[in-house]
């Protein structure tokens, strides 16, 4: 599947990270959303490849783009083995956040970027529009850590796994009112704490990575970011686990459902029948092959944001492939016009 996608999945998330920058600081969350959806959707499609959306623009908003279920690529088209061949015409489903922290990029904040997960067919849990409870943390924490212990548990496990003091560990946690509690039970513990208004996809895979200073996220965001940040610490072998959150005096934020019967209900009704269910990455992201793809909008811990100049921008993208086991960090100039300077640093 590698292989045949190549380079092309980085230049869809380029593409929707470069539209969506061009709104960066402009305070117009919609629409940096909304140009990113329209460009990762138009280089999509133009990939031979015979893909479906089964996380994307929203679940109940009847979303136009990258909804669940529309399918993508050239070789989804009538006809398809007329012009495409046997490995372009394997069905695959595809998780899309063509601009995740929108709040990010309208408000000129670090940590937004363009991301996409991809597996075979049946590789990627399509969680529903709920909340996730998440505990993401390195490779060396990996089946150590647990999201059933307490925060001041996993706290000394990891600290263990990194050979290092609890006071040397910082925890990711969005800053909401449902974390107050959470917040405080790490810092009694003894650890810093470093809170974001939004984009836990980047702090989950952030913890994955030596040298970025996180040591784990915890705490509830949304569900499917949980999924695509299942799939890159599973391509990437670092320990992440998700479980739905259904109550809605839990989350005190958002729209999920009106009760947590009515929520249980729709679990339900989609096949989930253990709703307390936790999930590990190898469970949200179970395919064969799994493929992360993320580019920078604004900077952040993991890459740098798009950066424009007169002719063209330069993005960076991150990929990460359990096929062939590599995290490839990919530097790009793209030139739209006739620059003056294609700076080389
Ligand atoms: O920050 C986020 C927003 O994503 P997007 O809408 O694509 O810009 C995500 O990283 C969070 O996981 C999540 O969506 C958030 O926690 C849910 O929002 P809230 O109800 O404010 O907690
Ligand atoms: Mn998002
Ligand atoms: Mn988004």
């Amino acid at each position: 599947m590698e292989n045949t996608l190549g380079l092309e999945i980085i230049e869809v998330v380029e593409q929707a990270a470069i539209a969506s920058a061009r709104w960066m600081g402009k305070g117009e969350k919609n629409i940096a959303d909304q140009v990113a959806v329209e460009a990762m959707r138009e280089r999509m499609n133009k990939i031979h490849m015979r893909g479906r959306i089964v996380i994307g623009e929203g679940e109940r908003d009847d979303a136009p783009m990258l909804y669940i279920g529309e399918e993508v690529g050239i070789c989804t088209q009538e006809n398809a083995e007329a012009f495409c061949n046997p490995d372009e015409l394997v069905e695959i489903d595809i998780a899309v956040d063509p601009c995740e922290g929108t709040n990010l990029v309208a408000y000129g904040q670090p940590g937004s970027m363009a991301v996409l997960a991809i597996s075979e067919k049946g590789g990627l849990f399509a969680a529903p529009d709920f909340y996730m409870k998440k505990l993401a943390a390195p490779p060396a924490a990996k089946g150590k850590v647990d999201i059933n212990k307490s925060a001041t548990e996993n706290l000394k496990i990891l600290a263990e796994c990194l050979d290092r003091a609890v006071e040397e560990l910082v925890i990711v946690v969005m800053k909401r009112d449902r974390h107050a509690g959470l917040i405080k039970e790490i810092r009694d513990a003894g650890a810093r704490v470093s809170l974001i208004s939004d984009g836990d996809v980047g702090a989950a895979i952030s913890c994955g990575f030596a040298g970025t200073n996180i040591h784990a996220l915890m705490g509830i965001g949304a569900a499917p970011e949980g999924v695509i940040s299942a799939a890159a610490m599973r391509a990437m072998g670092g320990h992440f686990q998700g479980q739905l959150i259904y109550d809605p005096e839990v989350v005190q934020t958002g729209l999920i459902g009106e009760s947590k019967q009515a929520n249980i209900d729709r679990l339900k009704s989609m096949n989930i029948t253990d709703p307390d269910k936790v999930y590990d990455a190898h469970e949200l992201a179970s395919g064969e092959t799994v493929l992360f793809a993320g580019c920078g909008i604004t900077t952040g811990n993991l890459m740098q944001g798009v950066r424009f100049f007169g002719g063209g921008a330069r993005t960076q993208s991150l990929v990460i492939s359990n096929q062939s086991s590599t995290a490839r960090f990919v530097d790009t100039i793209h030139m739209s016009g006739q620059p003056k300077v294609v700076q080389l640093h």
